[in-house]
């Protein structure tokens, strides 16, 4: 369905100005293979920069390659990058270009360009509003509502005129949870359906997690791991994640806590461990029976889940310095 072989892109250095430095050149697509299935619900995962959002657009036309080739439904968008807006919606993640329009006329508008009769748009753009909850606010202007309105408006604007691969950057970002659950109801509804394909780039792991049939994860432009989410957890084994959270300070004066100071990632009261079964339930007979049981104001205990397994592999914490260890 979607192939693509040997993908590079370097953003070229650019020189500093006015005394500002200058930035260096980015690989930010480093020979990146990856083979997409008819009606799958593929995920790109990665920090800040990997190269998620770089490597979407060229696998919708919006951006070329340096080498390597792009294949989607038998055409060749590198040699024809125009072809790529009959086959994909798209949402990027920046929707400057509908902004003045009201919710109603984005998806009407949409649908016009990719060729729909009037009719037929405007039967899809109340069909998908409706689908989405946006019927209240058909009339405002997108750029006049909140940050997750307005997605919600952009991503129904790109469900209209059914195209067979949706191309989604981060479609949940600011959206509340109604919102969300919308959202991944209607990619489902999609593929059930329409057997739509759908790429997917999310931060969310583990909101992704319940969605997606495989998942690839980006480093520095490359593909680290490439799996199912099932058998990426398969990855970190029977690891189980324990947290901690303390009222205050940890109690380091408790040998039992300074013990497991080493294997834990800190984030404020909340320490974070990654235990063999056996170990997580002595760290937890340690922590709730002696002294340290008074310092603790919750803990708790879960199998591995994507997000572990993304951490393990090297991937940034949300909003936590540096690397974690695997
Ligand atoms: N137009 C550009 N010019 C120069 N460098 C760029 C440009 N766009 C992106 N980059 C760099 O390329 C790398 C990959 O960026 P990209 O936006 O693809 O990452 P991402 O994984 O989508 O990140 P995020 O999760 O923050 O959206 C980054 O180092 C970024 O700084």
């Amino acid at each position: 369905m979607c192939t693509v072989r040997g993908l590079v892109k370097t953003y070229p250095a650019a020189r500093g100005r006015r005394g500002a430095p200058g930035t260096d050149a980015v690989r930010a697509s480093d020979g990146i293979d990856l083979e997409v299935r008819r009606g799958e619900i593929f995920g790109l995962l990665g920090p800040n920069g990997a190269g998620k959002s770089t490597l979407v657009r060229q696998l919708t036309g919006l951006l070329r390659p340096d080498e390597g080739s792009v294949e989607l439904l038998g055409h060749d968008l590198v040699r024809h990058p125009e072809r790529a807006a009959r086959l994909v919606g798209y949402l990027g993640q920046e929707s400057t270009a509908l902004d003045e329009l009201t919710v109603a006329l984005a998806a009407e508008t949409t649908g016009r360009l990719r060729g729909l009769s009037l009719r037929a748009a405007r039967a899809e753009r109340d069909a998908v509003l409706d689908e989405l909850g946006l019927a209240p606010i058909a009339g405002r202007p997108l750029k006049k509502l909140s940050g997750g309105q307005r997605r919600l408006a952009c991503f129904a604007a790109a469900l209209v005129g059914d195209r067979p691969v949706l191309v989604l950057d981060e479609p949940t970002a600011g959206m509340d949870p109604v919102a969300r659950r919308a959202v991944w109801a209607a990619v489902d509804r999609r593929r059930a359906e329409h057997g739509t394909t759908v790429l997917l780039v999310t931060h969310n792991v583990i909101e992704a997690e319940t969605v997606l049939d495989r998942v690839a994860v980006l480093e520095r432009g490359r593909i680290i791991a490439c799996d199912t989410p099932a058998g990426l957890k398969e990855l970190v084994g029977d690891e189980v994640r324990v947290e901690l959270v303390w009222r205050a300070e940890a109690p380091l004066h408790v040998p039992e806590v300074a013990a497991l100071r080493d294997a834990a990632q800190a984030a404020g009261r909340r320490w974070t461990l990654r235990l063999a079964p056996a170990e997580a339930r002595a760290a937890v007979a340690a922590v709730t029976g002696g002294p340290a049981f008074a310092a603790l104001d919750d803990f708790t205990l879960t199998t591995p889940s994507l997000e572990d397994v993304y951490l393990a592999l090297g991937g940034r914490a949300e909003g936590a310095e540096g690397l974690v260890k695997a």
